[in-house]
């Protein structure tokens, strides 16, 4: 049977209730008049790492968009449905959209350092939220480049232009702004996806350690990073959340006969 023969069921096995920190129910997602995501309803553990796969297109980038509203800065493109953060809906009107971003921070796929110094990249947005003493800043600003892994490439100039780094360092230091305002949730779009094999084995050991804080949710291509940093991980197609559950059980005995072709490389 073709895809556009077969009608795709989702195979949803959620975490435990009271550990579900956010959630999306039959969320539908538009650019204009094209639909992205279709009846997407997906539970994602607190203090986690959640990873999101499936082909190029499939609709990863936009649920991790969604999740912070990162779509109301473009004009035509709607969520409909409900993502319930802490047991409110972060769709409804009366949403306070500056403070949604700041417990739910986002790192996008492509580096976006600021055209300020690397050291300000980090502070910007603590500054936004948080009074801190210059002594205190300092310390924020050291411990997110620590986590990021980056800290030993830059702590000797810090007053550099963010845009001076390499594309890899570049992200890093956008994981690192991300880190420091201490988001209860982490977005994280292809985080490694410039990044060499020792800096990307940093990272991964820094989700390791931020999950016991904060809830991670991970957009990857990389079936490995998934399998090796996730506690749940969701598989998409066109536009659908077709399997989602625990990630040892998705990676070696998957419920459905898409994920299973999927992670076994039959196609992607
Ligand atoms: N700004 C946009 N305007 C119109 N359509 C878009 C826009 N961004 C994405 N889309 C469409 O939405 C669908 C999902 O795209 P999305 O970027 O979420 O997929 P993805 O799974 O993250 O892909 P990739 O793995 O290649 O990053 C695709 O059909 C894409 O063409």
């Amino acid at each position: 049977m073709s895809d556009t023969e077969t009608e795709f069921k989702s195979v949803i096995t959620p975490p435990p209730a009271d550990q579900i920190v956010l959630e999306t129910r039959h969320l539908n997602f538009f650019y204009g008049t094209h639909q992205s995501l279709f009846d997407v309803s997906i539970p994602v553990k607190r203090n986690g790492i959640t990873a999101l796969i499936g082909p190029s297109g499939c609709g990863k980038s936009t649920l991790l968009r969604t999740m912070n509203r990162m779509y109301d800065l473009y004009p035509g493109q709607r969520a409909e449905g409900e993502i319930l953060i802490d047991g409110e809906n972060v769709i409804g009107p009366k949403i306070d959209v500056t403070a949604l971003r700041a417990k739910v921070g986002m790192v996008f796929q492509k580096p976006t350092p600021f055209p300020m110094s690397i050291y300000d990249n980090v502070a910007f947005g603590v500054k936004l939220y948080h009074k801190k003493s210059k002594a205190e800043m300092d310390e924020v600003v050291e411990t997110s480049l620590r986590r990021a892994a980056l800290w030993d490439e830059v702590k000797d100039k810090l007053n550099k232009s963010g845009l001076s780094l390499s594309g890899g360092q570049q992200q890093r230091l956008c994981v690192a702004r991300g880190i420091a305002v201490e988001p209860e949730i982490l977005l994280l779009d292809e985080p490694a996806s410039a990044l060499d094999p020792i800096s990307t084995a940093k990272l991964e050991d820094t989700l390791e350690e931020l999950k016991r804080d904060i809830t991670i949710i991970i957009v990857t291509h990389n079936l490995q990073q998934a399998a090796r940093l996730s506690d749940y991980t969701g598989f998409m197609y066109l536009g659908k959340l077709i399997e989602f559950g625990p990630t040892e059980t998705l990676f070696v005995n998957p419920k459905c006969e898409k994920t299973s072709d999927y992670i076994g490389g039959r196609f992607g």
